[in-house]
């Protein structure tokens, strides 16, 4: 196995700058490239902080104590900041934020840091139409960036942080303001994505459906790391973290797998079995 081609936490601890508390805690854990990580956990159980310290946000702009190590597909932030930036494609809360307050049109906020790269403008405008349809913005191209809904406004940051083509997505929460149909759509895309995903949601039913893994935080603790089906099969009530749909289902109609556990896709819900009891 290439080591460089992971993403490696070990023994990761956080404390922000005036805080008494740590915010992630003793954080030993790797995924492999090309998979989709799904972090779950309750209100301030660290997850945001995660996500900001694998896009580097933490300590290089956002000051931390920082313990430990994070090392994403071979390289560290604090080594050279400007190539593990150009490496990630972020998405943070509030993605209001992250406008560059500096383009008239979503079709220029898209083509933003392209530009900045210096490529060719024919080039750009491919690239921006073919992320902009991918992310339901074709009709908005020449709309004021300010001027989009919540949900549009998300699809926009995923837009511009995927147009980059980054090795890393990183994604917080990016469907809070989406209606179900934008929801089920990006899960859509998000199945089909061609790169390295960290994503957190809340919404588990979707999640269960793409992730290769989950990783449950709790009081900036990684309390389990596994696949969806694993994780949700071995829930620890301490955690407070829903079941999912299919799996309640599952469990209510007394169906399992071969292997005994509760389905947690739709796939898995149809290869299970009634097992009496
Ligand atoms: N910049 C900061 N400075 C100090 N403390 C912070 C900062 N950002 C977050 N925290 C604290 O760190 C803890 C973890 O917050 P974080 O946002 O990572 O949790 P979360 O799981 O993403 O929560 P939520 O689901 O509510 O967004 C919280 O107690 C929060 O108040």
């Amino acid at each position: 196995m290439d080591e460089d081609k992971r993403i490696i936490l070990n023994q990761l601890s956080v404390r922000y700058r005036g805080s008494d508390d740590l915010q992630l805690r003793d954080i030993t854990v790797s995924a492999e490239a090309g998979q989709i990580i799904g972090i779950v956990g309750n209100s301030h159980s660290g997850k945001s902080t995660l996500c900001q310290v694998l896009a580097g946000v933490v300590p290089q702009i956002i000051s931390a104590e920082m313990q430990g190590s994070c090392q994403v597909l071979g390289r560290f932030a604090k080594d050279d900041w400007r190539q593990y930036n150009a490496m990630t494609g972020v998405v943070l809360q509030n993605p209001a934020g992250q406008l560059s307050g500096l383009s008239d049109t979503v079709e220029d906020e898209i083509a933003f840091d392209l530009i900045n790269q210096g490529i060719d403008e024919a080039i750009i405008k491919r690239r921006v139409a073919n992320v902009a349809a991918q992310m339901g913005l074709s009709d908005q191209l020449g709309q004021q960036p300010e001027s989009l809904s919540g949900g549009q406004m998300q699809r926009l940051a995923i837009a511009t942080a995927i147009v980059t083509d980054p090795q890393l997505l990183i994604l917080d929460d990016p469907t809070s303001e989406m209606d179900p149909l934008g929801r089920q759509q990006f899960f859509d895309w998000l199945a089909n994505a061609n790169t390295t995903v960290v994503i957190v949601s809340s919404e588990l039913d979707d999640l269960c459906e793409v992730a290769d893994v989950i990783w449950i935080l709790k009081d900036g603790q990684l309390v389990a790391n596994g696949s969806p089906v694993t994780v949700f099969n071995h829930l620890n009530s301490d955690w407070q973290i829903p079941e999912p749909t299919i799996y309640r289902l599952a469990k209510g109609m007394n169906w399992r797998l071969s292997t005994g556990a509760i389905p947690v896709t739709i796939s898995q819900l149809k290869e299970a079995r009634y097992v009496a009891n």
